[in-house]
């Protein structure tokens, strides 16, 4: 069936009222789209055809708060035979690293895996984590890198589509948890772990910094978070880690690079600390003296 999509950019202040003005109107076609990462947010509305997006527009236009309302018009384009909720699968593509492989999950039938490679299927609906991003390949690339065994216990901290945990889990890790301050990412991630037989290996629950690591310390810290959520939280995070282990940070603008690592070496003193680039993002590495 031919589908036509509308979409415009809105605040990403006003995201949230966004999407409590779509849930408590019941307003069918419409969703909230967000990237947590480049702090966007859009309005994306999907109907049989122009006339009928473009007049559904102007009903929801008036509905939404004051601060909400967006500028301009919004963008229109025919999404030809696709499902809608599908639609978000143009944007994520196969990759690997080393011997692992990232492949949505709907390319299971026929994505080639050499011999001795293993795979991570993912959908991952609206959560964050396809790997398409920087900011997860640079937590994966140190993951691979730590050299992770079966000893190695791994938190993945804002876990979104639990791609980390689940590579961690894949990579061999005995115990390895993952968490997340929204529920849709947390149910996301159970369902990826079910559709690479990992259920009962990875442990997925809401949480948030403080909560979620559960009162332990993990060999392996992974946060893909915001640079102002990491410093914010940098003494919990710190706290997390178990002696002679390792905290992953990511998420953060190469631009916000130094102020990150300012925050972390006040509160991790002697720690080894390391930071790569890729494109406009960066990581952090640290390694607690055992
Ligand atoms: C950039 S995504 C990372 C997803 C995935 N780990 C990856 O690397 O692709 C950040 C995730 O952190 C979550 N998050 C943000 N702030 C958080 C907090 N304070 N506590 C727990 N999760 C948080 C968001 O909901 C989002 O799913």
């Amino acid at each position: 069936m031919e589908l036509f999509e509308i979409k415009i950019e809105v605040p990403a202040a006003a995201a949230d009222a966004v999407d409590d003005v779509l849930l408590e109107l019941g307003v069918e076609g419409w969703s909230l789209l967000e990237d947590a990462i480049a702090k966007q947010a859009w309005i994306v509305g999907v109907f049989p055809d122009a006339a009928e997006a473009r007049a559904r527009w102007a009903e929801l236009r008036p509905l939404l708060p004051a601060g909400a309302v967006p500028p301009g018009e919004p963008a229109e384009r025919a999404l030809g035979d696709r499902d809608w909720r599908d639609s978000y699968k143009a944007h994520f593509k196969a990759w690997r690293f080393g011997r692992l492989h990232w492949v949505p999950v709907w390319e299971r039938g026929t994505h080639v895996l050499p011999d001795g490679d293993a795979a991570i299927w993912l959908d991952p609906g609206l959560a964050f984590g396809t790997g398409n991003h920087e900011t997860t390949r640079l937590c994966v690339e140190r993951l691979v890198g730590l050299g992770v065994n079966p000893a190695t216990r791994v938190a993945d901290a804002g876990c979104g589509s639990g791609i980390l945990a689940l590579s961690a889990a894949r990579l061999g890790c005995g115990r390895v948890i993952g968490f997340d301050n929204d529920p849709e990412a947390v149910r996301v991630s159970g369902e990826n772990a079910a559709l690479n037989g990992l259920a009962g290996r990875v442990e997925f629950a809401t949480g948030d910094l403080v909560s979620g690591f559960q009162g332990q310390q993990w060999d392996v810290v992974l946060a893909n978070i915001l640079a102002n959520v990491l410093i914010q939280f940098a003494r919990e995070l710190a706290a997390a880690v178990a002696p002679g282990g390792a905290l992953v940070l990511s998420g953060i603008l190469a631009s916000e690079n130094a102020r990150v690592r300012e925050a972390f070496a006040a509160i991790a003193p002697g720690w080894r600390m390391s930071w790569r680039e890729m494109g406009e993002w960066s990581d952090v590495l640290l390694l607690r003296p055992a």
